[in-house]
């Protein structure tokens, strides 16, 4: 019967089985995990496809002997390989560096608690977003998270101060010297002003929204930042995160909402002794 030779067959291999294969299986599981979560959440997707079809097309010609179109293309191919390693320098050095990080990342104290620097400092930005929706000014905030933004950005000015949100509210008064640009908030200061942002080339971003909402959206694709963005026109506020941008926040949501996302950002390299809800977090931030 079949069946009992494939029985057979399966012990056999069962026999064989070694706990090293196993090891194997979830390393290579980890990594094709880790690969497909890198070209989702990049702009690796769409050039992806991409090379994807130059392969198939690559090995159709080599099917049908296009002897002159294979010859080019697979030599278009070997070159395209080493210009992705330099077009997607920035985001490659990022996932190493994701590599190498063990501890309980940057939000989080040596007691495993967030920091209560950083919850500060997430109150001042809610308050100071809060007052410049209702003013109807302009903002621009992006909270650096994991990864280091310096090679994203460009012309900030250094102000390393405290972040607190009158200082905020003043950096965007209309016609004053640092109001154009973004705030960079930097181990929970203000450190620098008027940055320069990438702007998402994201076809899909809706028509009304200007170039404001598009830097924060594009600095929050290159990287795992905070964006929030407040509009002069509509005075109302929004946070990009990964690409995606919210809006219709509040003082209370909004801290709430960041909280909630450099959480999740330290979680997702961290044992669960980093978990805390979201609820306890805010308690103990109106507590402190
Ligand atoms: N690449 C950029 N990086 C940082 N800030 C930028 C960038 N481009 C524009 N800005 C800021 O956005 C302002 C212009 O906003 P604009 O009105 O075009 O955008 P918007 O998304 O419609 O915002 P709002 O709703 O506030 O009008 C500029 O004055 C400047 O401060």
């Amino acid at each position: 019967m079949w069946w009992e030779n494939f029985y057979h067959a399966a012990l056999n291999q069962l026999a064989l089985f070694r706990i090293t294969d196993v090891i194997d299986i979830l390393a290579v599981s980890y990594l094709v995990y880790k690969a497909l979560k890198f070209i989702r959440e990049t702009r690796t997707m769409r050039l992806l496809k991409g090379v994807v079809l130059l392969i198939v097309i690559t090995q159709l010609s080599y099917f049908f002997q296009l002897n002159t179109l294979y010859y080019i293309l697979s030599n278009v191919l070997q070159l395209g390989l080493i210009a992705l390693l330099i077009v997607f320098q920035p985001e490659l050095r990022r996932v190493l560096e994701h590599v190498g990080r063990t501890s309980m990342g940057k939000w989080f104290n040596s007691k495993g608690e967030f920091d209560a620097e950083a919850m500060q400092m997430i109150r001042e930005v809610s308050k100071g977003a809060q007052a410049m929706a209702n003013s109807h000014t302009g903002a621009l905030i992006v909270i650096e998270n994991e990864d280091n933004i310096d090679t994203l950005i460009s012309s900030g000015i250094k102000v390393h101060a405290e972040t607190t949100s009158e200082l905020l509210e003043n950096i965007f008064v209309p016609n004053t010297p640092l109001h154009d640009g973004a705030v960079v908030i930097r181990d929970n200061k203000v450190e620098l002003a008027t940055c320069v942002l990438p702007l998402s080339q994201n076809p899909n971003i809706r028509q009304e929204l200007g170039t404001r909402h598009r830097a924060g959206i594009g600095i929050s694709e290159e990287s795992d930042a905070v964006v929030i963005i407040v509009s002069e026109e509509t005075g109302k506020i929004s946070i990009a995160y990964k690409g995606v941008l919210d809006t219709g926040y509040h003082e209370d949501s909004l801290r709430d909402r960041i909280i909630e996302l450099l959480n999740s950002s330290g979680l997702t390299q961290n044992t669960s002794e980093g978990k805390f809800s979201l609820k306890n977090l805010t308690k103990r931030g109106k507590e402190e």
